[in-house]
């Protein structure tokens, strides 16, 4: 239009033209966020690139350190087209995390029934819908419901005991992190779906089904923690990069994935087949039960029915339904479905039915789908707040798929590092075996244990402050804000630097960088000196960790276990710890150790 209004007055097609490459070349200096931004300090920011030549180079939680560092703690930065305000202090983070309930959105290409799936996400919906959504999964992380995961925790415990116990009778150096991260997938995977999913390797109740589906789970998720946002595909690059294009570039990214693309494409729909499956099981189950006996205890939806009672499910007669209520999800295209041949997302699926023929029925798990007291199982009885109507199976999906993504590598990581700090620190690792040895001894440890372990939980504390797996939490404004002295307007991108306040000597006596537990021991000096609020691993307010205790809980019987038996020594080279920054923080080369029996 504007180019026509141009010719209508005399330019000439060159003239033109050059306009547009002024304006382009314009536009790369992003002039709106850098006037709009001015009274903030922080790096100018490449052409185009803004400041992620040096998030690239240095990892964001390093590049994040050094400007709070040089510019003090409140500083903008250019991301994409846009300024980010970010809060390197803890009342302002505070502030930022209490007021604010949306997040900075991650940079994506996905459309259509891909952008429909990520929409449904607690880590990244807003509103109301996500306070329903919140709202549903809380009962999982209530006290009665960590209580009766200690069983769970115990049990997947005991197999990373056993690939111990045989690395250690050979000698043999293992990357514990890897360790950590079949275990915890082992742990969220069963608590998700009501299956117990054997996906840790020395596993010898695991039939090659579980070997088969937990091996392509965890390359799943490593894929999409590796490959999500601008570091996937070269077509989220470029959308971030050029927003104007984004609806040219969306389409492209579908129509012709980079191979980045595809990988993730294929993790992510393994990921939802297999749950999918599980959804679609239990539909059919309960819809033979319907035809059976007359009536449910459930209908299709989940929702309770009461003997005598026509289910939903019936009057809606949809004995047939499982089928088709899955096939947006279970049914690729043949271009889709050659788009991954590495992980062909209908794996999931197939490998869960698989399971499910190979596993006799258990008293827990009668027949085939989601058992009694499991995650999905919770999920497909809620209403959601925006409509009181039941999730959809697209909907439940996701909410497996975002449960382990959550709760996978973060607790991995965690732990990882806590092994790390302690193999670092042989003086605060004999005072915490001491503790373990008088307060559990060689039993197992009971859920009313975990609170009888200061030093246990000023260890985990510490090596979280010391590592965070998440290095920034994120928001948008909800409305004007003061920063600091610096005014923000409604609708800014919001940073707060929990890894780089977590090391600011500012904030934390003697070396931030030294292994001190007693910070978090109560009645020390050094946790008298400690600011409150400068500890934020699991982030602050509304969209806290909602994960924290189960986390908290998952680690502490994983340490007490694995420290009754053993202590580690650290392979050598690996101090100081090399961190890759892409969606957490995680050790760039694992953690490798190897295990020594406690006399
Ligand atoms: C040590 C382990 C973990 C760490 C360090 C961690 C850290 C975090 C952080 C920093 C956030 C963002 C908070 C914010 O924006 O203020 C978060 C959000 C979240 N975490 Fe965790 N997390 C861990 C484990 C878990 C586990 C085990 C689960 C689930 C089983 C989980 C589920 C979630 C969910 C669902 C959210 C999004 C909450 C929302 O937006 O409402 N996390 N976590």
């Amino acid at each position: 239009m504007a180019p026509t209004i141009l010719w209508e007055h005399g330019w000439t097609t060159g003239q033109v033209l050059l306009l547009g490459v002024l304006a382009l070349i314009t536009y790369g200096f992003h002039p709106v966020a850098r006037w709009q931004y001015r009274h903030i300090p922080g790096p100018f920011g490449w052409w185009y690139l803004g400041s992620l030549v040096e998030i690239v180079k240095l990892g964001q939680y390093k590049a994040v350190q050094n400007w709070a560092q040089k510019y003090g703690p409140v500083f903008k930065l250019i991301q994409g087209s846009r300024a980010v305000v970010v809060v390197e202090d803890p009342d302002l983070g505070r502030l930022v995390n209490l007021r604010n309930s949306e997040r900075m959105p991650i940079p994506s290409v996905m459309a259509g029934k891909e952008a429909e799936f990520d929409s449904s996400s607690i880590l990244t919906s807003s509103g109301l819908y996500h306070r329903s959504i919140r709202n549903a999964w809380q009962p999982m992380f209530f006290t009665g419901s960590l209580e009766a995961y200690v069983a769970l925790m115990n049990s997947a415990t005991d197999v990373l005991l056993h690939g111990l116990d045989a690395a250690a009778q050979q000698g043999r150096v293992v990357d514990i992190w890897r360790m950590f991260g079949e275990m915890t997938m082992h742990v969220v995977g069963t608590t998700a779906f009501g299956v117990e999913l054997h996906t840790q390797a020395g596993d010898v109740a695991r039939s090659p089904e579980e070997a088969e589906l937990g091996g392509k789970l965890i390359d799943a998720a490593k894929l999409l923690f590796e490959g999500t946002g601008i570091f996937g595909s070269i077509w989220v690059l470029l959308t971030f990069l050029f927003p104007f294009l984004r609806p040219l570039t969306t389409r492209l990214a579908m129509a012709y994935p980079d191979a980045k693309l595809r990988e993730l494409l294929a993790a992510r729909h393994l990921m939802i087949d297999t749950v999918a499956k599980l959804i679609q099981d239990t539909r059919a189950q309960q819809a033979a039960d319907a035809a059976r006996t007359g009536h449910t205890g459930m209908d299709t939806s989940g929702d309770a029915v009461a003997p005598g009672q026509t289910s939903k499910a019936e009057s809606a007669g949809v004995e047939d339904s499982a089928q088709k209520l899955q096939a947006p999800y279970t049914r690729p295209s043949p271009k889709e479905a050659a788009m991954s041949p590495g992980l062909a997302w209908s794996d999931g699926g197939r490998l869960m039915e698989k399971l499910a023929q190979s596993a006799p029925p258990t008293p827990e798990r009668p027949h085939k789908g989601v058992a009694p007291g499991s995650f999905l199982h919770l999920l497909m009885r809620a209403q959601k707040k925006t409509d009181g109507q039941p999730f959809s199976d697209l909907e439940l999906a996701n909410q497996a798929f975002s449960f382990l993504l959550a709760g996978y590598e973060t607790t991995a990581s965690a732990l990882g590092y806590t092994v790390y700090c302690l193999s670092g620190n042989p003086d605060k690792q004999a005072k915490l075996l001491r503790e373990i040895d008088q307060v559990v001894g060689s039993r197992k440890p009971t859920f009313a244990d975990l609170d009888k372990l200061p030093y246990l939980d000023a260890v985990f504390k510490e090596s979280l402050r010391l590592y965070p797996p998440a290095g920034v939490t994120v928001r948008v404004a909800k409305e004007d804000m003061n920063l600091g002295g610096y005014h923000v307007a409604k609708g800014t991108w919001l940073q707060v630097a929990i890894y780089s306040m977590h090391h600011n000597p500012k904030y934390w006596q003697g070396d931030p960088e030294a292994f001190i537990p007693e910070r978090f021991v109560e009645g020390t000096p050094e946790a008298s000196a400690r600011q409150t609020h400068a500890w934020q691993p699991f982030g602050d307010g509304p969209r806290a960790c909602i994960g924290l205790r189960f986390a908290t809980e998952e680690a502490k019987i994983a340490l007490i276990r694995i420290y009754q038996r053993f202590v580690f020594e650290l392979a050598p080279f690996q101090q100081p710890l090399q961190l890759l920054n892409r969606l957490t923080i995680s050790p760039k080369h694992g953690i490798l150790v190897t295990p020594v029996p406690r006399a």
